[in-house]
């Protein structure tokens, strides 16, 4: 079987494989841009392996930057462009489930390819194109089917990540999970208690925002991982029924985790900063919940503080849950809002003080209830109107 490489982030990486080539090693594209660009989808990076050890690529390159020595990486420095060559390697110890204790470098891709996770993720392509599938991962590929390399048990419990990487695939690739996997995955779920927090919301923000949402979160639900992360472990019901809402992919991070939250009916915030999530991803889906929550009949005052990009990722959300919700009269409403911001309201909290009002909270208190005001329509955005109101 033979690849098309002549998509530039592989072309332009073929004289590095050649080059590696003609030092007297060998050298492949292999991971996730070999199974992506079979499946004829957009591909990121390109990773390369090789038999050469980081020292003798660095001796072959004139350009390297050591990013992960101790794991077989250097960075390859060619016109502008970085590319990783990892020499191959095993991992032998595996105490804490995660990562690697100890990696073992070595000359042969068999090694290095049995180690990988799954058998589409197990795929090596020459600089000729010619893909090397030692484990049926063209098949599997073909049949849209992730299968664990060799024992899955094994490959688990290398790296509990796996298990969610599995449905993680399985949504974004609207792959299915063949049995014996999905069964050590039931069987080793409670490895997954010995995984970052970051590791696993990371993959499972992925899942959310995949193809086949619904079947990742069904196996997410039937395999039992659900059980292992914090603030899900509790929710089966909300997650069932957020299973069973329109399948249509969703856009972004923020309306998935918006999604979810309302239908969990649960803190949002504080779900996702036990999730160690970003703070403008949490404040962002914070004021989206809160608006869903309020839907369809929130008043001028709640789109105003929820803002507009909670309003427009209310928006979104909100036909996932009532389909014939009117999206976009929500946003031609909250376009429609006299004003957006406290700032623009004609008068400031200088004007207030220069009218005579002393600074503390009386102030605040004041612009906040002049800004309720405006938003309501109860008064016009005109100076003289705003500074009658404010000493009324
Ligand atoms: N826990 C892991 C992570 C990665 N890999 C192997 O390392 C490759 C690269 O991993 P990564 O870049 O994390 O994922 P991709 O499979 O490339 O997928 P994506 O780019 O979609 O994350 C994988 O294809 C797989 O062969 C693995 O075996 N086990």
């Amino acid at each position: 079987m033979q690849i098309d490489l002549s998509h530039p982030d592989f072309y332009n990486a073929l004289p590095l494989l050649r080059q590696i080539e003609a030092a007297g090693f060998e050298a492949y594209f292999v991971g996730g841009s070999v199974r992506d660009a079979l499946l004829g989808l957009p591909i990121h990076d390109v990773d390369i392996a090789s038999s050469a050890y980081p020292e003798e690529i660095k001796q072959i390159f004139r350009k390297t930057v050591d990013t992960g020595i101790q794991h077989g990486t250097v960075m390859v420095l060619d016109h502008g462009t970085g590319y990783e060559v990892t020499t191959f390697r095993t991992e032998s110890t595996y105490q804490d489930f995660r990562r690697p204790d100890h990696v073992t470098f070595v000359r042969s891709l068999e090694e290095d390819l049995k180690r990988r996770d799954f058998t589409v993720n197990a795929l090596a392509v020459k600089q000729d194109g010619t893909v090397v599938d030692l484990f049926g991962g063209l098949d599997d590929l073909a049949a849209r089917r992730l299968v664990a390399v060799g024992n899955a048990h094994d490959r688990f419990h290398e790296d509990a990540l796996r298990m969610m990487r599995a449905v993680r695939f399985e949504s974004q690739l609207d792959f299915a999970i063949e049995a014996q996997t999905e069964a050590a995955i039931a069987e080793n779920a409670p490895l997954l208690e010995k995984i970052s927090i970051e590791r696993i919301a990371s993959e499972f923000t992925r899942l959310l925002l995949g193809i086949a949402r619904k079947a990742g979160v069904t196996t997410f639900l039937e395999t039992g991982l659900f059980k292992y992360v914090p603030n899900l472990a509790t929710e089966e019901v909300g997650l069932r029924h957020f299973a069973s809402l329109s399948d249509a992919q969703l856009p972004d991070a923020e309306s998935a985790w918006t999604l979810l939250a309302t239908c969990l009916q649960v803190d949002a915030g504080k779900m996702l900063r036990d999730l160690k999530q970003a703070n403008a991803l949490i404040s962002h889906v914070q004021h989206a919940t809160a608006l869903v929550g309020a839907l369809p009949n929130a008043t001028s005052l709640q789109l105003f503080d929820a803002g507009a990009e909670a309003v427009a990722t209310a928006a979104v959300v909100q036909p996932y849950r009532q389909p014939d919700f009117d999206a976009d009269g929500l946003l031609a409403r909250y376009q429609a809002l006299p004003i957006h911001s406290a700032k623009d309201l004609t008068i400031s909290g200088q004007d207030l003080i220069k009218a005579g009002m002393t600074p503390g909270p009386l102030l605040g208190k004041t612009l906040r209830h002049l800004t309720e005001q405006v938003v309501a329509d109860a008064i016009e955005n005109e100076p003289t109107i705003l500074l009658h109101a404010a000493f009324a």
